[in-house]
């Protein structure tokens, strides 16, 4: 014990001097001769020092982006790490199909062999150089991976070993993927605690293509173009062009947009990121939010004609609203606020960048999907062949597309009454949620037959109310024809008849 009290008092007082010798250091040596001393130390010690040393920060550039290689060293070191570090770190991911995550904690060191070579991995961070107190992680907090080795092993670990990890540390990351469905987070939480601009969930949507109702030889094309792109990385190397593509969805409500889109993520086992345009302020928000996309996604716009002014029509409305508020003017402090609604939005050329601009090119490997119940209504130069590659109708429910729903609900794959069924499906439209709906059991016995029968009552009903709306329509059209006869017969304009009442 007296040994050990000795020894403490030793290394205190040499401590004292040393820290007395360092203030004299730093009070009485010249800045720029104190930076020589220390670049002749570091190269010395360099010199001295056989170790190399690499590092892997979390976020390439400046904080744009999540670094791909970060991600994967960090997978395989969790996968390697619950057995030899030892101070762990446990992240619950509720979502996950392994949800308890161990990974190494910060300023833990591992080791690791390849090859018969030893080297160090350790987990570090840096704290902002400008600190002030809060409860939560700051946004400047800046993590990185340490690698240490022998540096006549410099080039088996450059070579072979980071490559060796980052293949190891995505195909783990494969393997353990369960697909998300991401939502973008209004920009005013993008900054706070969470510090996140996608939220997300796990995805977790039945709809396969074998499930879909739709023409065969259609939905063989879709499937055939989807696997031509998922294995075309080379392909569209060897042609320059940014490996993503664009699908537009369109068609009546009801007729499987948004379940195509799920059979889409399950066939791809891709994420899907639903992206709520009208949460986005603006151009370079949208923007922020499409580098934050992974690849191997799904990007979404679900009914972009509502979703902004993107459309013919919308600009032709604004135009006469514009025209109206110059007639009555309105209260001025209302109006500027209006103004700036809307001049806080996302705009078509914004959203054209973001499909095609050079930042969409980021990750790679990614599908873009808008979907439209109007397809008329958009502008052509949303949906040029390019941006949207292939356009996709949804139609009303073929016989094709019938069987494959009989099938799927009643597991049907003949009846009597399909005949019946087919030529009503030609003679009017439903879409495959009605038919669906219909083909729901209505009692707790499942009796494919009531359910056909009422099928056909619906088709029935659908159709002669179909009848009905065109006669209507075709005697609505009948009278405008006789009064514009009448009209050019007494020679008066339309605005005079206006003017005077109707034609007699
Ligand atoms: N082609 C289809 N194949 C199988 N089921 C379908 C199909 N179309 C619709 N359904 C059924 O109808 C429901 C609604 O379909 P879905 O949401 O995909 O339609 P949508 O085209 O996206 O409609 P909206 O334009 O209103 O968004 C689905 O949950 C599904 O059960
Ligand atoms: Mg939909």
């Amino acid at each position: 014990m007296r040994v050990m009290g000795e020894l403490w008092s030793q290394l205190g007082s040499l401590m004292a001097s040393f820290m007395f010798v360092y203030a004299i250091y730093e009070q009485f040596f010249p800045r720029h001769l104190r930076i020589y001393v220390k670049k002749y130390t570091q190269k010395f010690t360099g010199l001295m020092y056989p170790y190399i040393q690499i590092s892997f920060s979390e976020f390439s550039g400046e904080r744009l982006k999540r670094s791909e290689a970060y991600t994967a060293i960090r997978t395989y070191l969790s996968a390697n790490s619950s057995q030899r570090a030892k101070r762990l770190k446990a992240d619950v991911v509720q979502d996950s199909q392994n949800p308890l995550i161990l990974s190494m904690d910060d300023n833990e060191e591992i080791t690791d062999e390849f090859h018969g070579v030893k080297l160090w991995w350790s987990a570090n961070y840096t704290l902002p150089k400008t600190q002030s107190f809060s409860f939560y992680p700051t946004s400047e907090e800046k993590r990185f991976l340490t690698l240490t080795f022998h540096k006549r092993h410099r080039d088996l670990i450059t070579g072979s070993y980071i490559q060796h990890v980052l293949k190891e540390g995505r195909a783990i990351a494969v393997r353990n993927r369960t697909l998300k469905l991401y939502t973008n987070n209004p920009s005013n939480d993008w900054y706070g605690y969470k510090r996140s601009k996608w939220s997300h969930v796990n995805f977790e949507h039945p709809s396969r293509f074998e499930t879909l109702a739709m023409d065969p030889k259609k939905k063989e094309e879709i499937v055939n173009d989807l696997v031509r792109f998922k294995t075309g990385k080379e392909y569209y190397a060897k042609v320059g062009k940014a490996w993503k593509r664009g699908y537009l969805l369109y068609g009546p409500p009801g007729t499987g947009k948004s379940s195509m889109i799920a059979a889409m993520a399950n066939f791809m086992n891709y994420d899907v990121y639903d992206l709520e345009l009208t949460a986005v302020k603006e151009n370079t928000e949208l923007r922020k939010l499409l580098i934050e996309t992974s690849s191997k996604s799904i990007i979404v716009i679900e009914d972009i004609d509502c979703s902004l002014d993107l459309t013919g029509q919308r600009k032709k409305e604004k135009e006469k609203e514009k025209d109206e508020d110059e007639e009555k003017p309105k209260n001025p402090s209302k109006k500027a606020e209006e103004e700036d609604k809307k001049a806080s939005k996302v705009t078509l050329s914004g959203l054209l960048n973001f499909i095609d601009g050079i930042w969409s090119a980021c990750g790679g490997e990614r599908i873009i999907i808008f979907t439209t119940n109007f397809v008329e209504k958009l502008d052509p130069a949303l949906i040029r062949r390019g941006r949207m590659d292939k356009h996709i109708e949804m139609s009303y429910c073929g016989y094709e597309a019938f069987k494959v729903l009989a099938k799927n609900y009643l597991e049907v794959e003949s009846h009597s009454l399909f005949p019946t069924i087919g030529r009503l499906l030609g003679e009017t439209n439903m879409s495959p949620a009605d038919v669906a709906e219909n083909l729901m059991p209505k009692t707790v016995v499942n009796d494919s037959e009531i359910c056909l029968q009422s099928l056909i009552e619906s088709l029935e009903e659908a159709k002669k109310k179909a009848e009905e709306e065109a006669e209507k329509k075709a005697m609505e059209e009948a009278r405008l024809k006789e009064e514009n006869e009448k009209l050019e017969a007494t020679g008066k304009s339309a605005e005079e008849v206006k003017e005077n009442g109707t034609v007699h």
